[in-house]
């Protein structure tokens, strides 16, 4: 479990993190969403010790990193930057993490095993693929068999195997009862990945929710409907609190009315449907809506951008 309260960095005139207040919670895979800029490594260097609070705490199972006597049991740590030395082999690396946290070597066999690194683990790390570090740096973080992880874009880089293969390997020890501390910059991703999600913007929380309420609070009440009857099913359903959009010759897009009443009505006029579909918000989406406002570096505003704030106002 980690817990920030009132959490703040300042670097000279800039406010990183400001007043973040969070609980980061066991057995679930918590994302951790933002823009460039918006204080997410700050937080993660705070949570390790990395970086000292202007103002405010963070703990790790209820003690910051420093007070705990083994950090390395308590928690496992894949921060963006590599910390290891390019002519070490895999092996040799995770032999010299074990040594100094006193940690037994039969653990980095266990780990090795368990990030599929059995076949390279004697070759010079430096050699290896961007894909190949990532799992040695999973691998350094589990070697503690910690309760809690904190991995900053672990999937940056990787191809749609290793994207999965980070997917599965954190579901399945947020199941074992982990706390598992998420960013990434990869909304897709991340919308399969995480149960829960932590959104910040310029440094303050803008959002800390389940994943499903975060993506619900953002989808429109639109139903699409698709019939060949489209100008008599618009003028059945037509009444007060009722929009219909006639987005195509055949195609509605109805506000005020769930998918059940639309059906419904539809049957009883013997109108046939070719489609009714709730519309949902992607994670993106919900995203992007979100944190328009909180963008530090904004290129200009994108396609898919224009096409759902048309879509919302509509
Ligand atoms: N050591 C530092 N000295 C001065 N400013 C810093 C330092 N570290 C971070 N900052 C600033 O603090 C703000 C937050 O940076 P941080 O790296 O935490 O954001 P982030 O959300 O992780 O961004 P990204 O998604 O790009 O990784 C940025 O404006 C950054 O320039």
């Amino acid at each position: 479990m980690i817990e920030a309260r009132g959490l703040t960095k300042r670097y000279g005139d800039k406010l990183a993190v400001d007043g973040l207040s969070f609980t980061v919670r066991p057995g679930m895979v918590t994302g951790f969403l933002g823009p460039n800029g918006a204080g997410k490594s700050t937080t993660m260097r705070m949570i390790l010790g990395l970086d000292v609070p202007t103002s405010g705490t963070v703990t790790v199972n209820g003690r910051s990193y420093a007070e705990h006597a083994r950090p390395l049991h308590e928690v496992g740590a894949l921060l963006e930057a590599r910390a290891v030395h390019p002519g070490r082999s895999a092996r040799n690396h995770l032999l010299a993490m074990a040594a100094t946290a006193g940690i037994r070597r039969a653990r980095v066999e266990e780990v090795i095993d368990m990030v599929g690194l059995a076949e390279a683990a004697d070759r010079r790390v430096g050699s290896f693929s961007l894909g190949m570090g990532q799992r040695v740096g999973i691998a350094s973080a589990l070697l503690a068999d910690p309760d809690t992880l904190i991995l900053d874009e672990p999937v940056n880089g990787l191809d749609p195997d290793g994207v999965r293969w980070i997917r599965i390997l954190l579901k399945g020890l947020a199941d074992e009862g982990r706390t598992v501390f998420l960013s990434s910059h990869l909304m897709s991703e991340m919308a399969l990945t995480a149960d829960h999600v932590i959104v910040v913007g310029r440094g303050r929380l803008l959002r800390d929710q389940s994943m499903a309420e975060f993506i619900a609070e953002a989808s429109t009440n639109l139903v699409k409907v698709r019939s060949p009857q489209a100008a008599q099913l618009a003028a059945l359903l037509g009444g007060a609190g009722v929009t219909i959009h006639n987005v195509a010759e055949d195609t509605l897009e109805v506000a005020g009315l769930t998918n059940e009443q639309i059906g419904t009505s539809a049957a009883s006029a013997q109108i046939t449907l070719y489609e009714l579909t709730p519309a949902a918000a992607s994670l993106e989406e919900a995203y992007m809506a979100l944190t328009q406002d909180a963008v530090t570096y904004r290129s200009s505003v994108g396609p898919q951008v224009r096409e759902f704030e048309s879509a919302v106002t509509a």
